[in-house]
C-alpha cells in the first residue's frame, strides 16, 4: 500500500477503453490515486488528483456534484464501474502535449463504490462544482480560439461537473464591458480563451466597477489563444490542455498588479507589463503583422532596432521600503465609498501632478531606449526575460537603458532570449522600486537648447536632432495596449487579484519524493514553470534571427525602393544597420 494511502479497495482497473483489466488494489492517498497490480509484479500506477478533470459512471448521470452525489452513488453502485478522466504527461517535456487518458475501475462490491465516492469527495479527488464563464476572442492571435475551445476545452469540460457558459467577444474591448457588467452572483470564475490583451481587459473591466473590491476576488484564468501568451507561459499553462485542466480544477493564487494614474483619466491596471521605448514600439507596431503569429514580435523588434527611437523624459523612482511618512499608503485601504475619483485604492502621491518628495530618486539618463516594468518572467511565449520575477512577490522591477548601438541591443535577444539571462548581458540596468513617476518629453521649447538641460546638459536641440532624440510622444505600452504618454504615476497593488493556476504551482514542497500532488513529475513541471530555465538553442535562435533580418530587410527594400531596384533598397537598409 502507498505510504500515504488513507483507504484501499480491491477492484479491476484498465487504462484505456480496449485494454484488459488488471486486478489491483486501489489506494486513495492525500494527493493521488494509486494502484498496486497483483498480477504484474506488484508494479504501481499513480494519478495525482491535480491531473483529474472528469468523472463518469456508466449511466447518463455522469457528474459528481454537490447536489447529485446521492444520485450518482446510487447509479454507480448499480453499475459498479467508475471512469476517471485525467491528463497524462507521457514525455518529460512540457512542450509536448499531455494525453487525455481514462482509468476504468470495476469494484467488486457495491458498498465499495459508495465508500469510494464519499472518500473521493472528502479528498477533493474530482473538480469542485463551479460556474465558469468562458470568453472566447475569435480575433486573438491567428484566430484559433474557436478551434481551441471546440477541440480541447469542450471535450475536457464534458465530464467535469462544471456549469459552463461560453460567450464570444464581438468587438475590441468587448471584454471590458462584459467584466464591468457581469453579475458576480452568477459565476465563480471567468476564463478567457485568448491572449494577454483580453486578460488585461477583464481585469480593467472588473476594477472599474463600483463594487471593485468584490469583483477583484473573482478568479480569472487564461487558455492561450493569442500571439504573446506571456501570462500563460509564465504560469506553465501555455499548453491549452494544461490550462483547461487548471481552469477545471480551479486552484487560485493572488497576483500583484500595477496601477497607472494619469491626471484626469481613469486608472489603468496592468497584470503583465508597462513599457516605453523599443519594446513598447515593437509590441504596438507588431499588430500589423498579426498573421505571423508569435514571430510578429521579432519582426517588429528588429525593425525598431534598426530605426531606434530615443525618448527623453524625467523618471523619478521611489526606492522600495521608503519610510517617508508624508506619503499615502500604496496598498488599497480605501473602501469604494471613501475613494476619491481617480484615486480608488489609495496612492503614493495625491495625484500624478504632485512633485515627488525628496526621497524619490531622479534617474540620470538623458533619454530612454528601453523602459520595461514586468510582473511575470516571460515577455512573450518566446522571450523568457528573467527568473527574478514572481507575480506575487509584491515587488516592482524596472529595467531601463539608453543603449543605441544596434549590435549591443540585438545580441542579448539572439543569444539569451529563452534562458532568463537576457537581463544579465549589460544592456539594461535593473532596479527594484516602490513607485515610479514618469514625466515624458522635453519640457519647454524643443528648439531652445536650455530646455534640454533636464535631459542632459550636453544635449542641445541641434544635437538632439542629430542623435534622433524622438521628440514625438510615442506611446506607453500597458499589457500590449497603447496608453498616451503624459505624466504617469505607476505603483504596485500587491496580491490584488485572483488568478487561476495549476495546482502544483502553489505547492513547491511537492518536489519532494512521496508528495506528488503536482503529478509524479512535479519536479519537472515546477522547474519548467515556476523557475523556467530552458537553455537557449543558440543555433536555432541565430537561424531565426537571421531569417527575421533577411525578411525584414527585404520587406523594407521593397517598401522603400519606390521604383528603384530592390537591391538598392537592401543596400540602403544594410547601410543603415551598419
Ligand atoms: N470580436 C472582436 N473583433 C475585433 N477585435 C476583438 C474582438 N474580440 C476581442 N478583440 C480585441 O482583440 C485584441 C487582441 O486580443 P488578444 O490579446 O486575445 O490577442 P493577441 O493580441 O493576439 O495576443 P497577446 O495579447 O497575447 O499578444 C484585444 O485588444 C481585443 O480588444
Amino acid at each position: 500500500m502507498s505510504k500515504q494511502a488513507l483507504v484501499s479497495f480491491e477492484c479491476s482497473a484498465s487504462f484505456n477503453p480496449n485494454s484488459n483489466p488488471f486486478t489491483a488494489t486501489l489506494n486513495l492517498g492525500l494527493h493521488e490515486l494509486s494502484w498496486t497490480f497483483r498480477d504484474a509484479d506488484n508494479s504501481t500506477c499513480r494519478i495525482p488528483y491535480s491531473c483529474i478533470f472528469g468523472y463518469q459512471v456508466p449511466s447518463e448521470a455522469a457528474l459528481v456534484t454537490e447536489q447529485d452525489v446521492e444520485e450518482l452513488i446510487r447509479t454507480a453502485v448499480e453499475g459498479k464501474q467508475v471512469i476517471i478522466h485525467y491528463l497524462e504527461f507521457t514525455v518529460p517535456d512540457l512542450n509536448s502535449a499531455p494525453r487525455l487518458a481514462q482509468a476504468r475501475l470495476l469494484f467488486h462490491q457495491r458498498s465499495d463504490v459508495k465508500q469510494f465516492l464519499v472518500r473521493a469527495k472528502e479528498l477533493e479527488v474530482f473538480p469542485k462544482q463551479r460556474r465558469i464563464l468562458f470568453l472566447v476572442n475569435p480575433k486573438g492571435g491567428v484566430g484559433r480560439a474557436k478551434t481551441i475551445s471546440d477541440t480541447i476545452v469542450k471535450p475536457m469540460l464534458e465530464h467535469s461537473g462544471l456549469e459552463v457558459t461560453e460567450q464570444y467577444t464581438e468587438y475590441a474591448r468587448h471584454a471590458v464591458d462584459i467584466a464591468h457588467k457581469l453579475d458576480l452572483n452568477t459565476f465563480d470564475a471567468l476564463v478567457v480563451i485568448s491572449g494577454d490583451g483580453v486578460m488585461h481587459e477583464i481585469i480593467n473591466g472588473l476594477l472599474s466597477r463600483p463594487d471593485w473590491d468584490l469583483a477583484r476576488r473573482l478568479p480569472v484564468g487564461v487558455i492561450s489563444a493569442g500571439s504573446g501568451n506571456a501570462i500563460a507561459t509564465s504560469l506553465g499553462t501555455r499548453n491549452q490542455y494544461v490550462a483547461a485542466l487548471a481552469a477545471i480544477r480551479g486552484e487560485t493564487a493572488k497576483m500583484d498588479i500595477f496601477s497607472m494614474s494619469q491626471l484626469d483619466r481613469p486608472r489603468i491596471y496592468s497584470m503583465l507589463l508597462f513599457s516605453w521605448g523599443m519594446t513598447a514600439d515593437a509590441d504596438l507596431e507588431s499588430d500589423r503583422y498579426r498573421w505571423l503569429g508569435p514571430l510578429r514580435f521579432e519582426i517588429a523588434a528588429f525593425v525598431r532596432m534598426i530605426r531606434l527611437r530615443r525618448y527623453p523624459g524625467k523618471v523619478y523612482v521611489l526606492p522600495p521600503k521608503d519610510d517617508d511618512t508624508s506619503m499615502l499608503p500604496p496598498t488599497p485601504p480605501c473602501s469604494p465609498d471613501h475613494a476619491a475619483p481617480g484615486i480608488r485604492h489609495g496612492s503614493l502621491l495625491r495625484n500624478p501632478d504632485q512633485e515627488p518628495p525628496k526621497s524619490w530618486r531622479l534617474l540620470d539618463l538623458p533619454y530612454y531606449t528601453f523602459f520595461l516594468l514586468l510582473n511575470h518572467p516571460s515577455l512573450t511565449e518566446d522571450v523568457y526575460f528573467t527568473n527574478e520575477i514572481r507575480f506575487n512577490d509584491g515587488i516592482m522591477r524596472l529595467w531601463y537603458s539608453c543603449e543605441t548601438t544596434f549590435w549591443k541591443i540585438l545580441m542579448p535577444f539572439v543569444m539569451d532570449q529563452q534562458n532568463g539571462k537576457l537581463v544579465e548581458r549589460g544592456l539594461m540596468t535593473g532596479i527594484k522600486c516602490g513607485g515610479i513617476l514618469i514625466v515624458p518629453g522635453v519640457e519647454g521649447n524643443p528648439d531652445d537648447p536650455s530646455t534640454h538641460a533636464i535631459v542632459d546638459q550636453s544635449v542641445t536641440s541641434t544635437a538632439a536632432k542629430k542623435q534622433e532624440i524622438y521628440t514625438k510622444p510615442g506611446f506607453f505600452d500597458v499589457d500590449g495596449e497603447a496608453m498616451p504618454t503624459t505624466r504617469t504615476l505607476i505603483e504596485i497593488l500587491p496580491s490584488f487579484v485572483e488568478i487561476i493556476v495549476p495546482e502544483w504551482y502553489n505547492h513547491p514542497d511537492d518536489k519532494e519524493e512521496n508528495s506528488v500532488r503536482g503529478k509524479a513529475r512535479a519536479d519537472l513541471i515546477l522547474e519548467v514553470t515556476a523557475n523556467r530555465q530552458v537553455e537557449t538553442n543558440k543555433v536555432l535562435e541565430v537561424g531565426k534571427w537571421l531569417g527575421v533580418m533577411v525578411l525584414t530587410v527585404t520587406a523594407y527594400a521593397v517598401y522603400f525602393s519606390e521604383g528603384f531596384q530592390i537591391w538598392s533598397g537592401i543596400a540602403r537598409s544594410a547601410a543603415q544597420i551598419l
